[in-house]
């Protein structure tokens, strides 16, 4: 099940501040330093001050928030004249954790972060929030069945999607729930997998990772992916014409990518945060700047009008484009050939199960869950 969202609010927002609700009876207020009302002098302001964008994030006190926070206020994602409110989703379990982390972001005297709030009532925090980053989730523990950790997950996106449904300003199963906001709206991250594509393509063609681009990761992030190097380029050329190992290609490479996150839990002890961060600034930069011409990019995103034959109704990994406007549409131009699409099939079949495993958070009547095999990796989904 894919895990990681990125929710683009369909419409255009009206600020105001969400330390200082217009209506004074609303439950909203800022942590530490950013409680502080500012009454900036008119010479102060500048005239190329844009408006700001509220940004929720759950899971904010985990290891892949504890990056991309500090990436988000930094203006690495949004801009460096991009003033930014960031609304921290906490568990009851995480709540202090979740202070500390504010604690770090009042310390870092980040000129664009202008409004930090913490809770952990999902309804209050994506209050008007344009984009919402839902990282808070439950990773696999020891000994828990695949079936058992979409059943508690499927839970929690159910619930967040309600939440985003009711009140935000603006994979599958929180889409399913906020069936106000357009299902185009809805990203499951797949970028970390094509990122760790390109790099291990450069390294076998002996060439820079940034001359791989038209990377495609098809599917689901789960070890049933399918990494696609019948579409990608090297230096402008098919993969193929530069690296002619078709037998690495097709077992080596497309192994190392689908495994490539639980050999990285075995070495470090902890799933991928860092390079995870960063696959999703990556994501999110995608869609607020225009793909270069002729490239594309991979992110999970509902199904429903695809050109390419995948079942309707899922979020699944595909190519897309941007113009930058937050918008995006699939790539047509690719080519398919038997391995590509033995592959693809695989990871719909895959996506298909955990669907009738999760009916029921879905409003599709009663699960059935019968997952054929263990395809997820511990701690990453
Ligand atoms: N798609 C990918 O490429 C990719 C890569 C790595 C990890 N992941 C997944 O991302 C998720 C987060 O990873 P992490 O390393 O930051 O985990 P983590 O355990 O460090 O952090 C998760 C945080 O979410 C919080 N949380 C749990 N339930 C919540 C809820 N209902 N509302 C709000 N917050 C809640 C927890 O208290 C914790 O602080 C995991 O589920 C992991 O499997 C995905």
């Amino acid at each position: 099940m894919q895990e990681l969202f990125a929710l683009l609010h369909p419409f255009k927002f009206k600020h105001r501040s969400l330390c200082m609700p217009e209506d004074p009876k609303m439950k909203r207020e800022c942590y530490g330093v950013f409680y502080v009302t500012y009454d900036l002098k008119a010479e102060e302001q500048t005239k190329t001050w844009k408006k700001m964008i509220n940004i929720a994030v759950s899971g904010a006190a985990g290891m892949i928030s504890n990056h991309l926070l500090f990436k988000l206020a930094s203006g690495e994602v949004f801009g460096r004249d991009q003033p930014i409110a960031l609304k921290l989703l906490g568990s009851e379990r995480s709540f202090q954790a979740l202070e500390g982390v504010a604690m770090e972001l009042e310390d870092s005297l980040y000129p664009l972060l202008k409004e930090v709030s913490i809770g952990i009532d999902p309804y209050d925090v994506f209050q008007d929030a344009e984009w919402a980053l839902l990282i808070g989730a439950k990773p696999r523990g020891p000994g828990m069945e695949r079936a058992d950790l979409l059943e508690i997950n499927g839970k929690i996106f159910a619930e967040q999607g309600k939440a985003l449904n009711a009140v935000a300003s603006a994979a599958l199963i929180c889409l399913k729930n906020a069936p106000n906001i357009p299902a185009k709206n809805f990203h499951a991250l797949t970028r970390l997998d094509e990122n760790r594509a390109k790099c291990q393509l450069a390294l076998k063609a002996g060439v820079f990772y940034d001359k791989v681009s038209n990377m495609t990761i098809w599917g689901n992030h789960s070890t049933t992916q399918v990494p696609d190097f019948l579409n990608g380029r090297i230096d402008g050329l098919p993969v193929e014409e530069v690296i002619k190992d078709t037998k690495w290609l097709e077992e080596d490479f497309t192994e190392k990518i689908q495994k490539r996150g639980g050999v990285l839990i075995k070495k470090w002890g902890r799933s991928s945060a860092a390079s995870t961060s960063v696959s999703i600034v990556d994501a999110i930069r995608s869609l607020v700047t225009p793909t270069p011409e002729g490239d594309w990019f991979s992110s999970g995103v509902f199904t429903n009008g695809n050109p390419y034959g995948v079942a309707e109704e899922l979020v699944f990994s595909m190519p897309c484009r941007s113009k930058g406007d937050g918008d995006y549409e699939l790539v047509k131009d690719v080519i398919f050939d038997d391995y590509l699409l033995k592959r693809i099939t695989k990871a719909e079949a895959e996506l298909l199960a955990e669907k009738k495993c999760v009916a029921h958070l879905i409003g599709e009547g009663i699960a059935v869950c019968d997952l054929p095999e263990d395809t997820m990796l511990p701690g990453e989904m």
